[in-house]
C-alpha cells in the first residue's frame, strides 16, 4: 500500500546527508496520506545508503500502530504521529540532530528572526519547547515530546502553518511542511538560519530582530497574504 508515498519519503531520507543535516541515523522523515490516515516513515536505524522504499514503515496515525512494514518504524514515530494529529494542515514532517540548530535546542533558546531568509520560511520567532519533565521522560517520551511541541504552539499562540518548525528543548529541531519533501526544505533552512544567528550575535551580541514589517514583506509575499498549508483563511 501506498507505494507511491514510500518511493517519495525514501527520497527525502536520502535527502538529509545530501544536505548534511545528519550524522550516521540521526535523522528521520515521514508523510501522512490525509485520505487514509495512514502515515509512512524511515525504518529505525537504517543507514540511508542501503535503504529501499519498501522498508518504509506504514503507521495508522489513529492508533500509532504499524499496519505493514518488516523493519521497526523511526524511534520518533510517536512525535510524528502526535503532529499529524494536532497540526491537521501539515503533509509531511522531518526530525534532525542537525548541527546549528540542535546547538540552539541544546542551550534551550529560542532562533529570533534576524533576516529575510527567516523570514522568508518562518512568520516569527522559532520557538524552543521548555525542559521536559522527569515524568514525561521517564514515560513516553516521544509521545510527550510532541505534546510538548503542540504545548508550545498553544501557549505561545503560534500557528505551525506560518512557523513550520521548533527546537526541542536538550534534543533538536522538527520541522514540516506540507509534504515531506517541503519539511526537508524548511529542515535545510532552518540549518542555514541557526548558522547564521549563531554568527550574527558573535559579531554582535546586540543583534536586533528585523522589523515586523520586513518580517511580513517577506512572508506573506512568498506565501500569500492569507494563504496557509491547507486553507485560504
Ligand atoms: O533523537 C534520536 C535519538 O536521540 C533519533 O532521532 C535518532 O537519532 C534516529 O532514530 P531512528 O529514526 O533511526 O529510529
Amino acid at each position: 500500500m501506498l507505494e507511491h508515498l514510500k518511493e517519495k519519503v525514501l527520497k527525502a531520507n536520502k535527502l538529509l546527508p545530501k544536505h548534511n543535516l545528519v550524522t550516521f541515523t540521526w535523522g528521520n522523515v515521514s508523510e501522512i496520506d490525509r485520505a487514509s490516515g495512514l502515515m509512512v516513515i524511515k525504518p529505525s536505524g537504517v543507514e540511508y545508503d542501503d535503504m529501499t522504499a519498501s522498508d518504509m514503515v506504514v503507521v495508522d496515525i489513529n492508533t500509532g500502530k504499524v499496519v505493514e512494514g518488516h523493519l521497526n518504524p523511526s524511534s520518533d514515530t510517536p512525535t510524528h504521529v502526535e503532529l499529524y494529529r494536532q497540526f491537521p494542515d501539515i503533509g509531511g514532517v522531518v526530525h534532525t540532530h542537525s548541527r546549528n540548530a540542535t546547538t540552539w535546542a541544546q542551550a534551550g533558546c529560542d532562533i529570533v528572526p534576524l533576516g529575510t531568509t527567516h523570514a522568508d520560511y518562518f512568520y516569527g520567532t522559532i520557538p524552543c519547547t521548555r525542559r521536559m519533565t522527569e515524568e514525561e521522560i521517564k514515560g513516553e517520551y516521544e509521545l510527550e515530546t510532541g505534546r510538548v511541541i503542540v504545548e508550545t504552539f498553544r501557549k505561545r499562540e503560534i500557528d505551525p502553518n506560518m512557523v513550520p518548525g521548533v527546537l526541542v528543548a536538550s534534543h533538536g529541531p522538527f520541522v514540516w511542511g506540507k509534504d515531506c519533501l517541503e519539511a526537508v526544505h524548511n529542515a535545510v533552512v532552518l540549518e542555514e538560519v541557526a548558522l547564521m544567528n549563531f554568527n550574527s550575535f558573535i559579531i554582535s551580541p546586540n543583534s536586533r530582530p528585523m522589523q515586523q514589517v520586513l518580517i511580513d514583506k517577506h512572508f506573506l509575499r512568498k506565501h500569500g497574504k492569507d494563504a496557509y498549508y491547507g486553507q485560504k483563511k
